[in-house]
């Protein structure tokens, strides 16, 4: 088909990616396949992405997967069209991954991507906020991960006031950030601990096999902080509110 994007790695990248897939290689090659056909159908990837899902996407999620301790539970915060949690999911068999969504559009691709890929066993969708899974609001259901990653979802205090929350005490947020990491940390520290947070520490991954290592700040729940509390509204003299 003219135009058509190979769902194979290109052959420069076949060995990071043999490397990070292994014998799941070929689920990944079926991932890469849905997201360059389906995904930009539906509009879930960008055109301009086919060409480089390997590199950009797949290969720069998979990297990941070394912060990521043999067993966890894994909450990927808005994945949007599985990214990093479903490749996670196609890395790692030993991982339990919930990807939590809310655009509806989304989650009908994540959960026929889980299916196509007969991933039901480790792979679960669930549509909502990051905020309304901590509290169980909006009808979902109340979730927690031994890790919670995310990706171009948000800067790091908003991140750390959705997702520190979500994570079991000791748990940790990995939030996948570009060249702007030293920076956010420098800026949201402060936010970060009084959201009970660890110090947080920025990791490079994939060196040696994905050209330019994947970026990470990850940050500890080190203290349960209950959520603030509303402000009151102010009252007039009268004693009624304003
Ligand atoms: C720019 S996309 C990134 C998608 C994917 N993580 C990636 O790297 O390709 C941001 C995603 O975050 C989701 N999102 C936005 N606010 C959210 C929230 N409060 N809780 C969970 N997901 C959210 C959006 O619906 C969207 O799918």
């Amino acid at each position: 088909m003219p135009g058509a994007v190979s769902a194979t790695p290109p052959p420069e990248l076949a060995t990071a990616a043999r490397t990070l897939f292994g014998d799941r290689l070929s689920l990944a090659v079926a991932y890469a396949g849905l997201l360059v056909t389906d995904g930009v159908v539906r509009g879930l990837i960008g055109p301009r992405e086919a060409p480089r899902i390997w590199d950009r996407h797949l290969l720069n999620c998979a990297a990941v997967a070394e912060r990521i301790p043999l067993g966890s539970t894994v909450l990927d915060v808005g994945s949007g069209a599985g990214l990093p949690g479903l490749v996670l999911a196609v890395a790692r068999p030993d991982l339990s991954v919930t990807l939590v969504e809310p655009l509806a559009r989304r989650t009908a691709f994540l959960v026929e991507a889980v299916a196509q890929l007969d991933l039901a066993a480790s792979v679960q969708v669930v549509r909502g906020r990051a905020e309304e899974i901590a509290s169980g609001g909006g009808g979902v259901e109340p979730l927690t991960g031994d890790v919670v990653t995310a990706r171009a979802v948000a800067p790091l205090d908003r991140l750390a006031r959705w997702c520190l929350p979500l994570a079991v005490p000791g748990g940790r947020l990995v939030a996948l950030k570009g060249a702007s990491a030293v920076e956010e940390v420098a800026e949201h520290a402060a936010i970060v601990d009084r959201l009970g947070g660890g110090r947080p520490e920025v990791h490079h991954c994939g060196a040696g096999v994905v050209e330019p290592p994947t970026t990470v700040i990850e940050i500890a729940r080190e203290r349960v902080v209950a959520p603030a509390r509303p402000k009151p509204a102010k009252r007039s003299r009268g004693g009624r509110r304003r």
